[in-house]
């Protein structure tokens, strides 16, 4: 799907990054200042790098060996902006023509109207753009792109100008474009829990300019170390589970996990849907024993697999529930306490509320 191999040199900021990608979605991750942006609009052809290599949905657009210099305009890019950036001159549907006029195969009535219905945004298609909340903006930039009828798709940030319940409006259209379409999407975000529903198996991480992680999404989010500071106390596990049956006078959903049985709150997926839930380390505990009349929902049975410290007073233990990893982050003492080691059987205790607000999606598999 994508293939990066590029330099590029911009004032005292030098990008040097190499990955490849064959997931349909992959999530560019990485702090303010990183080089997600300067790498977007590279892959875009917006920039020329210094030198290297770009090969988008099977097609080579730039090769500094071979002087190959695909312009932007004839690489089939979609691109979405932090803000919107329409024209306010126009209306919604103006807006959106605006994309198809760039089309190199024009989208006919049919496809215009999928995406209008995708993006929810047939009651807006008179409406000017200035009046529109940034939320609505941003779905009506999503169809402009996804009209020019793009190769790839990318996304940068879009999410980030929009307030905390704008962000809630807006992700689950991405989430329906990212699960219905074909589409190659490369998805740019620093905000750990976005990348999780969106990019939830592929992850490029990129630090001070260079790639620092590219691998599965489950992987990268092990590996606390690179999730930088702020998002360090995310790190975790990707676990799936399967709906069995909702419990709406407790606003509970049942799943399986394996053979063991998880509660959390009430998922909007049905009966047989798989999910996958983010757990955190840090919201695990751990008991000897099966512990009985407690507040916690979950007690999964699990084999410790093995005991890495994590500074001088924390230890991360890596589990094996059933097929699948599970891992609790625990203080040293309470590590020694209960004299843990690896090949033992040991009863993982999570919070039901824990595992709210939470990575909620139907997949297949991770
Ligand atoms: N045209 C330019 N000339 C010189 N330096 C630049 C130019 N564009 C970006 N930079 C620098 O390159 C670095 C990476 O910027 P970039 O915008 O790509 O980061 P980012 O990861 O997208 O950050 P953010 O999440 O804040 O958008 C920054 O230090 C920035 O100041």
């Amino acid at each position: 799907m994508l293939s990066i191999d590029i330099t590029h040199r911009q004032g005292d900021f030098t990008l040097e990054c190499a990955f490849d990608s064959d997931a349909r979605v992959t999530g560019l991750f990485g702090p303010s200042g990183a080089g997600k942006s300067s790498l977007l609009r590279i892959i875009a052809g917006l920039v020329r790098p210094d030198r290297g290599r770009i090969e988008l949905a099977g097609r080579c657009v730039f090769d500094s060996a071979r002087r190959l210099q695909v312009p932007a305009h004839k690489r089939r890019i979609g691109y979405v902006f932090q803000r919107a950036r329409l024209f306010a001159h126009l209306n919604v549907r103006h807006n959106l023509g605006y994309g198809a006029w760039f089309a190199r195969e024009k989208p006919g009535r049919a496809r215009f109207e999928q995406v209008v219905d995708m993006l929810d945004i047939g009651p807006l298609l008179d409406r000017r753009v200035t009046g529109l909340s940034g939320g609505e903006q941003q779905r009506v930039a999503i169809g402009r792109a996804l009209l020019s009828n793009p190769a790839v798709l990318l996304l940068d940030e879009p999410l980030a100008s929009l307030d905390v319940a704008r962000r809630q409006e807006v992700l689950p259209y991405i989430e329906r474009l990212s699960a219905q379409s074909e589409l190659p999407i490369v998805f740019v975000s620093h905000q750990l829990d976005e990348l999780l529903r969106l990019a939830n198996r592929r992850v490029v991480a990129v630090r001070d300019g260079r790639v620092t992680f590219s691998g599965p999404t489950a992987e990268f989010l092990a590996r606390p170390s690179l999730l930088g500071a702020e998002q360090a106390r995310d790190a975790g596990v990707l676990l799936r589970g399967e709906v069995v049956t909702h419990l709406p006078e407790h606003g509970l959903s049942e799943l399986t996990c394996g053979a063991q049985s998880l509660y959390v709150p009430h998922v909007a997926h049905p009966a047989g849907a798989a999910i996958t839930l983010h757990v955190r380390a840090r919201d695990v505990m751990l008991a000897r024993q099966r512990p009985t009349d407690i507040s916690a929902l979950n007690v999964l049975e699990a084999r410790i697999e093995s005991l890495v410290a994590d500074g001088d007073y924390a230890v991360n233990v890596h589990m094996q529930v059933g097929e699948q990893a599970l891992e609790a982050r625990i203080t040293q003492r309470s590590a020694e306490a209960l004299a843990l080691a690896p090949g033992q059987t040991i009863h993982a205790v999570i919070k039901s509320l824990a595992l709210a607000e939470q990575a909620w999606e139907r997949l297949g598999s991770i």
